[in-house]
């Protein structure tokens, strides 16, 4: 027998589960019934795809007590582990993310519901258990099996198992009844039936119930998607959720579709209530399960939902496909881009009409997902419309998030373009100086802050005809211009000696429309990519020319109206060609932007300031 011990974060995650932070601690045998459910559904796979000589006739799940001994066993006859899969599938957790939402945990002691976004499977055994066994053998190998004990203290055992049968038992010594903390009598056939049918009762293969020679199957194994809504409870929808997401939480919304004709499928999918932890990590698991006439075919199907969907979860029964299908078939299956476009189309659809028959929720799902949906707008070109009608951003009227059909109801006369402004966040959005005279004349404008809104933003051209356009970009006529009174004096020279002073970092002066009280901004050029974009490109290694932007001059101004007072007295002054320098760092500060020679624009600004103490 060996002695091990558990990685780091097992045995944190252990520790919470001891000193048991979650009061719902039924919830410990469906997650049992889940991994045998899966380890039955690997061994049936095994067999048909792989091949595996195994007896498949009559997998089931089966739950034995023994009241007296305080003990509870679920066995299942599936896939079973080799040792090596034991020390490594329950000894450490492989999850990505695992230290951050340990943290997070340790933080939110009100807030226990935080350990279902991670889902903690095996280990919620030790919240009713002080000790727990793991009896197991792989299908398919020779020899003996492998058994693992522990008191989630630590460490834990491994010995051999010489007469353990295929499959996997997993046996708890519960702990003594407490139903002040919310520990039942595990041992006690109504609440053991209770908890099946509550939790597990779609589970496709029989959970069974030995009490001696009696045995009774607890579950309808009916698949849900098959069953008519109006005949299935809300609460069994959830927690059918729970089983194939490993979410605690119950979900924001339930999509059922049916398909008949040529090519039949059913669909039930859920929008979650919570973005999971890892919904911006490339390697998490994402995709949806895909059954044939109910029988389970694979996890995680890439394949029927696009990745800016990624968080969508749920079930696709199609009745025509092999079931010997291989995921490189499926991804050039017609039938399946076909599944996967009704699918886009009908989650869309369904936000969409949260929004007007629930706003509450859909701000919940907007606040939660928003920023994975955007991606679907450089995924799908097809897709822009009904992508940006679900689509909500932060704007310069009030502090909610508005849709692209609210901002264009509101939009002043005369107005014909959608305005926003990116950046890095709310706060430098709202104070640049591109905004100015968007304030001044009361035009709202969208405030962008999400790195994607970069992007998407450069290939999007407009919403229902209506261009989006960039406050930060081309010239800006706004429609009430044209009152405003021509600036005094000529500003020909004055512009003409900047650009050519400045020539190395812009590639043009001119006056500007947009400033009423800073005295200078820089903008793109319609066509040129912003400097934001430029700078995630460099990021990702693409390397591009620098591309030069325009310098505009606030001609009302006291320090630009001096300036070309100053230039017209003396066009050779070279304190000048300093003051031109600092108009530029100047404008780059305001919006956010970085100095290329922090030290010089320092120097030449406390030279200036020497001056005038
Ligand atoms: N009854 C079982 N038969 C075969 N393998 C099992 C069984 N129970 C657990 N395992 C293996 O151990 C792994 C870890 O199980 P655990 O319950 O901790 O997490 P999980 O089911 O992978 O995910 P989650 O934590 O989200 O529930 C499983 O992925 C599976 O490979």
């Amino acid at each position: 027998m060996e002695t091990l011990e558990f990685q780091a974060e097992a045995r944190q995650l252990l520790q919470l589960m001891v000193h048991s932070i979650y009061s719902n601690k039924d919830i410990f045998l469906r997650e049992l019934i889940s991994n045998a459910s899966d380890a039955l559904d690997k061994l049936r796979l095994a067999k048909l795809q792989d091949g595996l000589e195994a007896d498949t006739s009559d997998l089931h799940i089966e739950i034995e007590v023994d009241a007296e001994a305080r003990t509870l066993a679920v066995r299942d006859n599936g896939i079973g582990m080799t040792r090596d899969e034991v020390v490594a599938l329950i000894g450490t957790i492989a999850k990505s993310g695992t230290a951050e939402l340990l943290g997070k945990l340790k933080e939110a002691k009100e807030s226990p519901e935080l350990i279902g976004q991670f889902g903690v499977g095996f280990y919620s055994t030790f919240m009713v258990a002080d000790r727990v066994e793991l009896v197991t053998r792989k299908a398919g190998t020779e020899g003996h099996g492998t058994r693992w004990e522990s008191t989630g203290e630590g460490t834990f055992t491994i010995d051999e198992a010489p007469d353990a049968p295929i499959g996997t038992t997993v046996t708890l010594h519960l702990r003594p009844k407490d139903e002040d903390d919310a520990l039942y009598d595990y041992t006690d056939e109504w609440k053991l039936k209770e908890i099946v049918k509550r939790y597990s009762d779609f589970i496709s293969f029989p959970i069974r119930k030995r009490s001696g020679e009696e045995v009774q199957t607890l579950n309808s194994q009916k698949a849900l998607w098959a069953r008519p809504r109006s005949e299935v409870t809300d609460e069994e929808y959830h927690e059918f959720y729970k089983h194939i997401s490993h979410d605690w939480t119950d979900p924001l919304e339930i999509i059922n579709m049916k398909a008949e004709g040529t090519f039949e499928y059913e669909a039930l999918l859920f929008i979650p209530s919570r973005a999971p932890h890892d919904l911006f990590q490339r390697d998490a698991r994402r995709g949806l399960q895909l059954y044939v006439k109910r029988v389970f075919i694979m996890d995680d199907s890439k394949e029927l939902i696009p990745d800016y969907l990624r968080f969508v979860k749920g079930v696709v029964d199609a009745a025509d496909l092999s079931l010997n299908i291989s995921r490189e078939i499926l991804q050039q299956d017609r039938h399946i881009q076909m599944i996967r476009r009704r699918l886009v189309k009908k989650v869309l659809s369904t936000i969409k009409d949260l929004q007007t028959s629930n706003p509450e929720k859909y701000a919940t799902f907007w606040r939660e997902f928003g920023r994975a949906v955007k991606e679907g707008l450089l995924a799908e070109p097809d897709n822009h419309k009904p992508i940006l009608e679900i689509a909500s951003f932060a704007t310069t009227e009030g502090t909610e998030p508005t849709t692209l059909a609210a901002y264009v109801e509101r939009m002043k006369e005369g107005q014909e373009e959608i305005y926003f402004l990116t950046g890095e966040s709310r706060s430098q959005v709202e104070n640049s100086p591109h905004m100015e005279a968007f304030r001044a004349q009361g035009y709202e404008v969208l405030i962008l802050t999400d790195p994607v809104d970069e992007i998407w933003t450069d290939v999007v051209p407009d919403f229902d005809g209506r261009k989006l356009r960039s406050i930060a970009r081309g010239s800006v006529d706004l429609p009430q211009d044209e009152e405003k009174p021509e600036p005094e004096g000529d500003f020909g020279p004055l512009l003409g000696f900047l650009g050519e002073k400045l020539s190395e970092q812009v590639k043009e002066v001119r006056l500007s429309h947009r400033l009423t009280t800073s005295a200078a901004c820089l903008v793109s050029d319609a066509d040129d990519i912003t400097p934001a974009l430029e700078k995630m490109y460099r990021a990702m290694g693409q390397e591009g020319p620098r591309v030069k932007r325009i310098l505009e001059l606030n001609p009302d101004h006291p320090l630009v109206a001096g300036l070309r007072a100053a230039h017209e007295r003396s066009a050779e002054d070279t304190s000048l060609r300093d003051t031109a320098e600092l108009l530029y760092g100047t404008a780059l500060l305001a919006e956010g932007g970085d100095l290329e020679d922090p030290a010089k624009f320092a120097k030449l600004l406390a030279d200036r300031l020497a001056q005038t103490v």
